[in-house]
């Protein structure tokens, strides 16, 4: 049994996670969310997830590191910045940061992954994704690590073969450009398309989540995994040997 302490906690993933952490046989050690304190949540705990917001990111990771747990950041959002200083905190302890905790999105960037190198460079390749109303950040974190896995199955830089945001006369396609879509609307928890577009046909691999406790237990699981290791940077493909 660990202690796991949840930074977002009044949030929709906290309120998620609460339920998974008191069915899991794991202890809540307490929650923080706004004006709360990382530091002491984490001298309580064995274990953080944090689910809140980017601005959050450095005094999590200061926490983690002061009290020697690991962490596990589902927070969207990052940028470069965000993901320069996950990889300071991983010298000192055991990180692990992904767009989605879920099975079914860890499975998907392998497939997209593959796809990708397979098919070659005249197969376009276009991520569309939807979410409800009140999502902050675009592209999803989620397109963005699929958008990752098909630049790493076709061996390139994702920062400079992307569209995104595309707007009134934009021109033609970038060759070999992965492209970002995304909707905003309801209550949608999250729908992932990948479509890989050739000539006169389309592979098209899609995720759906039908509610929140599928990220709850990816994240519930991570957690437990992470208890044993040792500092570094850990991938949702590692917890489930998928790597
Ligand atoms: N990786 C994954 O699988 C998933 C990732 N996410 C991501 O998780 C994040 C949270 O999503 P969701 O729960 O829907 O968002 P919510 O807005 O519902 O919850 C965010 C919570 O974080 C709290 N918060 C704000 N500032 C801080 C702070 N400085 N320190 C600690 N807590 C803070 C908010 O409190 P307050 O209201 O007081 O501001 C709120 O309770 C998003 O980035 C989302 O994209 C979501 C689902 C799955
Ligand atoms: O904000 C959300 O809700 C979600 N965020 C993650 C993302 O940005 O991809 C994961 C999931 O799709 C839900």
């Amino acid at each position: 049994m660990a202690r796991i302490g949840i930074i977002g906690s009044e949030g929709a993933m906290g309120h998620a996670l609460a339920h998974v952490v008191a069915a899991s046989g794991h202890e809540l050690a307490g929650g923080i969310d706004r004006g709360g304190d990382p530091a002491g949540l984490a001298d309580a705990s064995d274990v953080l997830i944090d689910f809140s917001v980017p601005q959050a990111l450095d005094a999590n990771l200061h926490a983690a590191i002061g009290a020697g747990i690991p962490i596990v950041i589902g927070t969207t959002g990052l940028d470069t910045s965000h993901h320069d200083a996950i990889d300071n905190a991983a010298r000192v302890v055991a990180v692990l940061q992904t767009g989605n905790t879920s099975l079914g999105v860890t499975l998907l960037a392998h497939l997209v992954r593959e796809a990708a190198a397979r098919l070659g460079p005249d197969w376009d390749i276009e991520i569309l994704e939807m979410h409800h109303r009140r999502k902050v950040d675009a592209p999803s974190g989620t397109a963005l690590l699929l958008g990752e896995a098909a630049a790493q199955g076709r061996g390139i830089d994702l920062a400079e073969q992307s569209e995104r945001g595309r707007d009134g006369h934009t021109g033609a396609r970038q060759e070999g450009a992965v492209g970002f879509a995304s909707l905003r609307g309801g209550t949608v928890a999250g729908e992932h398309s990948v479509i890989l577009a050739g000539e006169e046909e389309r592979l098209i691999l899609s995720h759906s989540a039908e509610n929140r406790s599928i990220f709850a237990r990816g994240a519930v699981r991570a957690a437990e995994w992470m208890l044993a290791r040792e500092p570094g940077r850990y991938t949702m493909e590692e917890v489930l040997g998928l790597q």
